[in-house]
């Protein structure tokens, strides 16, 4: 005992000699000392750790979900820890305010860029001119009749080349399933036939992302003096470019070469008509094709899995969609028109968005200039502010009953006539993709997310398509054996493999399995 006291002692006393601690522990209280000073004057989280962002998010990791609600209950407004800095979340109720700023007095994309870092995660060009959302905005939701036949087209075969043939069961970790099938689906768009079934290219645009997140984090350790020079000596945006032009680039040489007359409707055509001169070619035009995936495929994915984790939670489901899915197509065939006319189907995504968005805050803006909220809180230039996100979606005031997953909650109900008219659902004005003050998931306002039109129509299409030819379960030992997990599925309770909480951002489960098999009764 005495010895072990005795040598501890002696760690003690070498380390408070060392002079590199004695810096290291200067910097760490001066950088407290400099943000308590300079904070926006509201609370800030983390306890004994809020001098640190770092130490703050280590504590957040795993309790976001708690520390999220806890927040908006109790402070209108609080500074929460994000990767790249310390952010001021508001009520949901200042998300007016947030939307009248002009752009270059709180800034989306200065937010966007240093979050993850995009000038070094995706290149200068991207961020100084991201001409791609217009891209998006102004032809890719225009062309959303034309893009369904070639979205459904890739579904179809992503998904059948991933179970096979026959009708036996087959085991899939359901994160991979669902990335690779949007990751083709999406990218038959973006890039078209034969490069969205190129192995390489989807592995390339899947792990680029993360790839991404990771050289972001990274850079975001650093203090934002010395990001510039790390971010330089990590880049990886040139390296994945490079790599791109290589599986894709003789293909998108063709492309760029084509004479503007001969293009076809397209989005490398559309990319071209707004993309500078200097960026006609393979490798400048894979690097933004790629970052339209950074923000497709991940996002869908996820919305996918969340939905087919519910319906094996929650199999009740099952029958009345699939009803809605036979009935509609029947009458319509497999169209963007039919699938925009499945309330039920809608309405069942719209929650899994409700109840599992991408993460706890939306619609982050960096103060270019300093700004005050209309409650008096002021936030001074380089600081960023941001909307509660998951904890609206909770909110009493906003839903009924928040905390039960109710799947029809979103289809409209016809008014009971005189006639004593049975109530029926109709299509929903409210569809997954309609933004508002209490539905977030693709943000709202002028920044909401520019892709959520094609996303909508994408996800409600692989689900519906699941639905109608496969059949899902969960694996035998969700129901039995000894690291069963009770029921499998069930009108309240049933299993769902636990979400995955990273600081603010929100994950289903990435290694739960599900077994597949095409249905022998269609
Ligand atoms: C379920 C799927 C999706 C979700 C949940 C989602 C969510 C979001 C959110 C929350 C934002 C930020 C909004 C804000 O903070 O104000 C955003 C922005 C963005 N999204 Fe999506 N998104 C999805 C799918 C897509 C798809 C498929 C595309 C491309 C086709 C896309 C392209 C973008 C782009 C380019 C931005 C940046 C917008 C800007 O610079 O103004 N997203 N998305």
């Amino acid at each position: 005992m005495e010895a072990a006291l005795e040598k501890s002692t002696k760690i003690m006393e070498y380390f408070l000699s060392s002079w590199q601690l004695q810096v290291v522990s200067c910097v760490v209280v001066g950088a407290g000392v400099v943000r308590y000073i300079t904070q926006p004057k509201v609370p800030s989280y983390g306890g004994v750790f809020s001098f640190s962002r770092v130490l703050s998010l280590v504590r957040m990791v795993n309790s976001g979900r708690q520390e999220f609600l806890r927040a908006y209950a109790e402070d209108p407004m609080i500074t929460l820890p994000r990767f790249d800095t310390w952010v001021v979340v508001a009520h949901s109720k200042y998300i007016d305010e947030l939307n009248r700023a002009p752009d270059d007095v709180l800034s989306f994309m200065d937010s966007a860029t240093d979050l993850i870092q995009m000038r070094y995660t995706f290149g200068h060009k991207l961020a100084d001119n991201p001409y791609h959302v217009k891209v998006i905005i102004n032809h890719l939701t225009k062309n959303l009749a034309s893009t369904f036949v070639e979205v459904y087209d890739e579904t179809e075969a992503a998904i059948s080349d991933y179970i096979g043939p026959g009708n036996d069961w087959v085991t899939l970790n359901t994160m991979d399933f669902i990335q690779d099938v949007v990751a083709r689906a999406s990218n038959r768009v973006f890039i078209g036939l034969p490069v969205c079934r190129d192995k390489a290219w989807i592995d390339l645009n899947i792990n680029g992302a993360m790839d991404a997140l990771k050289v972001s984090l990274i850079i975001n350790l650093f203090p934002p003096m010395l990001r510039p020079i790390v971010g330089n000596l990590v880049s990886s945006a040139d390296k994945r470019a490079r790599t791109a032009a290589k599986i894709a680039g003789k293909y998108l040489e063709e492309r760029v070469t084509q004479p503007e007359a001969e293009r076809p409707n397209d989005f490398i055509s559309w990319l071209l008509a707004y993309a500078p001169p200097d960026e006609h070619n393979a490798k400048d035009i894979a690097a933004r094709i790629i970052s339209v995936n950074f923000a497709a495929i991940h996002t869908s994915s996820m919305n996918v899995t969340h939905a087919i984790y519910w319906l094996l939670a929650r199999p009740q489901y099952i029958e009345p969609l699939r009803e809605e899915i036979v009935e509609v197509t029947e009458k319509h065939g497999w169209t963007k028109e039919a699938i925009g006319t499945m309330p039920k189907l809608d309405s069942f995504m719209k929650e899994c968005m409700r109840v599992c968005p991408p993460g706890s805050d939306v619609m982050s803006r960096k103060a270019l200039k300093p700004y005050t909220f209309s409650n008096g809180v002021h936030i001074p230039k380089g600081h960023v502010v941001a909307a509660h996100l998951y904890a609206t979606h909770f909110d009493e005031e906003n839903y009924e009953n928040p905390n039960t997953f109710d799947g029809f909650r979103f289809v409209e109900k016809k008014e009971e006539g005189e006639d004593g008219e049975k109530a029926a659902p109709t299509k929903s004005k409210k569809t997954m993709y309609t933004t508002s003050r209490t539905y977030l998931s693709f943000g709202h306002g002028k920044h909401a997310c520019p892709g959520r039109f094609f996303a909508s129509m994408e996800v409600k299409l692989i689900l519906a398509h699941l639905l109608y030819e496969y059949e899902m379960k969960w694996p035998k030992e969700v129901y039995e054996g000894p690291n069963a997990h009770g029921i499998a599925g069930g009108e309240e309770g049933g299993y769902r493999p636990p979400d995955l909480w990273i600081a603010g951002n929100l994950s289903p489960n990435r290694d739960a399995k599900i077994m597949v098999r095409r249905r022998a009764d269609i």
